[in-house]
C-alpha cells in the first residue's frame, strides 16, 4: 500500500471544554482535490489549521508523506479568504509574492523569477509592478494564490477561497485552481460553504458534522476531470451528487438543532 501524501487521523481538539474536533480522519493523494463542507461552526477552520500545522491537535496525527505534522509544512501553503487583509498594500504585487521568499533567505533574482512564474501561472503575467490596491478582488485573490505557488507546494490548503468575490469571478477562479490542478499535480484541500462549488471542484468531498465534528461521508464525485461551469452543472449526475451532499448537511443541521 503507497503512503498518502496527505493523511489525517483521529484528530480530536477542544478549545477549554468545548469539543470540536472528533476523531476526524480521511486522507488524499497526490493530485487529488478534497473538498470540505459542514455546517456553519462545525469546526472547518479548526480542521485546517490542525492539518497546517499552525493548531497542536489533543489527539490524533496529521502525516505529509507519512511525517507526521507538527509545525507548518515546508510544502504546504494555505489561502484564506480574506485576500485584502492578506497582502500589504504598501508592496507591489511581486513585492508580496516575495516576501515570505525573502524571510526563507532566497535571494533577490531568484525571488524575481519565481514571482513571475507563479503570476504567470494565474493568468496575471503583467502584474508584478502594480501594487494590490489597483487590483480588483478577482485580481487580489489570484496574487494571494501566486503566493503560495511561489513555495513550489504540494499540497494547498484553502479556506472558503473565493467567498469574497462576485459569481463571475468565483467561476473564474474556480477553473484557475482545476487547471492549477492539473498542470502542476498539486492536491488541494478547500473549505467551502457553497455545495455547488464543493461537487463541482471536488474528486471528493468530506462532509463533517456538526460539533463536535466528525466525518458524516466521503463522497465520491465521479464527474470526470474535464469540467465546464455549464455542462457540467447541467449533468444527472452532478444534480444528484449536489442533493446528495445537501441532504448530508442539511441532516446534520437538523441533529445540531
Ligand atoms: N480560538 C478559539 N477559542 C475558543 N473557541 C474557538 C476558537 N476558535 C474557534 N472556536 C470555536 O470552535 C467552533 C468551531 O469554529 P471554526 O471556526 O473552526 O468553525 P467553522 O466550521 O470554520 O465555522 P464557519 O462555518 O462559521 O466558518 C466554534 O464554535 C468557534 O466559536
Amino acid at each position: 500500500m503507497t503512503t498518502p501524501l496527505l493523511d489525517v487521523s483521529g484528530l480530536n481538539k477542544s478549545y477549554g471544554s468545548k469539543q470540536v474536533l472528533a476523531d476526524v480522519g480521511f486522507s488524499a493523494g497526490t493530485g487529488d482535490f478534497l473538498t470540505v463542507v459542514g455546517p456553519s461552526g462545525a469546526g472547518k477552520t479548526t480542521l485546517l489549521r490542525c492539518v497546517s500545522g499552525l493548531l497542536t491537535p489533543d489527539r490524533g496525527t496529521v502525516e505529509l508523506s507519512g511525517s507526521p505534522v507538527t509545525g507548518p509544512p515546508e510544502d504546504l501553503a494555505l489561502v484564506f479568504q480574506d485576500y485584502s487583509r492578506s497582502l500589504l498594500p504598501w508592496l507591489t504585487v511581486r513585492g508580496n509574492i516575495g516576501l515570505p521568499l525573502r524571510s526563507k533567505g532566497i535571494r533577490a533574482a531568484e525571488r524575481r523569477r519565481r514571482a513571475d512564474e507563479a503570476l504567470a501561472s494565474v493568468g496575471l503575467a503583467d502584474a508584478g509592478p502594480l501594487y494590490p490596491w489597483q487590483l480588483s478582488g478577482g485580481m487580489q485573490q489570484r496574487v494571494a494564490i501566486a503566493r503560495a505557488l511561489a513555495f513550489s507546494p504540494r499540497i494547498l490548503v484553502m479556506d472558503e477561497p473565493f467567498a469574497s468575490v462576485d459569481a463571475q469571478t468565483r467561476a473564474e477562479l474556480e477553473d484557475l485552481v482545476l487547471g492549477l490542478r492539473d498542470r502542476l499535480d498539486i492536491t488541494f484541500l478547500l473549505v467551502t460553504h457553497d455545495i455547488d462549488e464543493a461537487v463541482y471542484l471536488a474528486d471528493r468531498v468530506v462532509v463533517l458534522s456538526g460539533a463536535p465534528t466528525t466525518v458524516t461521508a466521503v463522497v465520491p464525485v465521479d464527474l470526470g476531470r474535464d469540467r465546464d461551469q455549464v455542462e457540467t452543472k447541467e449533468t444527472a449526475k452532478f444534480v444528484e451528487l449536489r442533493s446528495q451532499v445537501y441532504r448530508l448537511i442539511r441532516s446534520e443541521q437538523g441533529a445540531a438543532a
